[in-house]
């Protein structure tokens, strides 16, 4: 009997799982360094599920690979700390740790299912050698008849069959690979699973019914999901929490049910009409006019006030902080210190 699947400890759900200080990271270019992630701040607890919403361009793809450390050049993370909490064990920033050091939690910890799962699966390897690499890199004492059980319970796990353990990743639908990939995020019992909105080769339903799989799953082993998308109704149904994004900042943290029924940042309720609801009367879609800015210039003051229709004066010159206001954080002029709308 090979162990089956467990992961983060039930009771400890809730415990702070890492907290990521004012992480900065720019892309170095020829043209001047573009601050696509910019003094981000937000803990994340054991078990908890945090959608990160934002147009395209805005860093969402910056901060989930700047906060494993997988960020290629020319991006560079210029500040800020990632302290993880291991279990039972101190807190590291993963930010100062060594690139070892690193490899103990990647993967064993904290596992990433990046956007082109067709670039991520090995093209030359059939699914059940890729499946058997990883485990065994992990436990090296695990035989090749339980790796490859253990490799057909995780593929059951995403609902596929084991007769696909032969196939090779072009043999897959784009949903499959997808799933594949999850599946071996889950090899390893992560403690954290950051994952990034498929956007080719995975329609909308299938995007559905891989996250509502992902949910089931995080229900019973209880990790930790960070799920990247553009579609802020998609997250108002699975997470617990929503960060929105614009500009490489994060100007709105919530709980999902607040921030989507009555969104405090004018971007926020822009992005949030920009998507049809998933229960309800059909609406009308009002989209956020305007573009997102061009980092290497970006407006003075707040980054969103050539499209914001609430701005007033002060917002082309004064940057909004981000403030706590009744019980979530937003970074906008129209919130004082005092918490009072002015
Ligand atoms: N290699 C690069 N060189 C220079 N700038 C880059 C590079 N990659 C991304 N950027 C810039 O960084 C900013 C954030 O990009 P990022 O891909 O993180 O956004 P995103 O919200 O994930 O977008 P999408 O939803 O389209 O994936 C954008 O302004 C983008 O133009």
């Amino acid at each position: 009997m090979i162990a089956t699947t467990n992961t983060a400890p039930k009771a400890k759900v809730g415990e702070v799982l890492l907290e990521v200080e004012d992480l900065s990271v720019a892309y170095l270019t020829q043209a001047g360094p573009v601050p696509a992630c910019d003094q981000v701040s937000f803990t994340l607890r054991r078990g908890e599920i945090l959608g990160v919403a934002g147009e395209s361009g805005s860093g969402k793809s910056t901060l989930i690979t700047a906060m494993l450390r997988l960020q290629r050049p020319p991006a560079v993370t210029t500040g800020g700390r990632i302290v993880y909490h291991p279990d039972g064990a101190d807190p590291v920033d993963l930010v100062r740790i060594s690139e070892r050091g690193l490899r103990r939690y990647r993967w064993n910890d904290l596992a990433i299912v990046m956007q082109s799962a067709m670039h991520c699966l090995n093209p030359v390897l059939r699914l059940s050698a890729q499946f058997v690499d990883v485990l065994a890199t992990h436990n090296p004492s695990l035989s090749k008849a339980d790796a490859l059980a253990r490799t057909g319970e995780l593929l059951r796990m995403v609902g596929i069959a084991e007769d696909r353990l032969s196939n090779y990743a072009h043999e897959l639908s784009g949903g499959m690979r997808q799933r594949a990939l999850i599946a071996l995020a889950l090899a390893c019992n992560p403690q954290l699973i950051v994952m990034d909105e498929p956007t080719t080769a995975v329609d909308v339903v299938m995007q559905r019914q891989i996250l509502a799989q992902v949910i089931k799953l995080q229900a019973e082993f209880g990790f930790a999901v960070i799920f990247v998308t553009h579609d802020l109704s998609l997250l108002m149904e699975l997470a617990d929490r929503i960060a929105i994004m614009y500009a490489g900042r994060l100007v709105e943290l919530g709980a999902a049910a607040d921030l989507y029924t009555a969104p405090l940042h004018p971007y926020t309720k822009g992005l949030r009409d920009s998507f049809p609801p998933l229960h309800g009367d059909l609406t009308e879609l009002r989209g956020i006019p305007g573009t997102p800015p061009n980092l290497l210039a970006p407006p003075s003051g707040c980054a969103f006030h050539p499209r914001c229709p609430r701005r007033f004066d002060a917002c082309d010159q004064t940057e909004p902080p981000l403030i706590e206001h009744e019980g979530r954080e937003v970074a906008c002029l129209l919130y004082g210190t005092e918490g009072t709308p002015r």
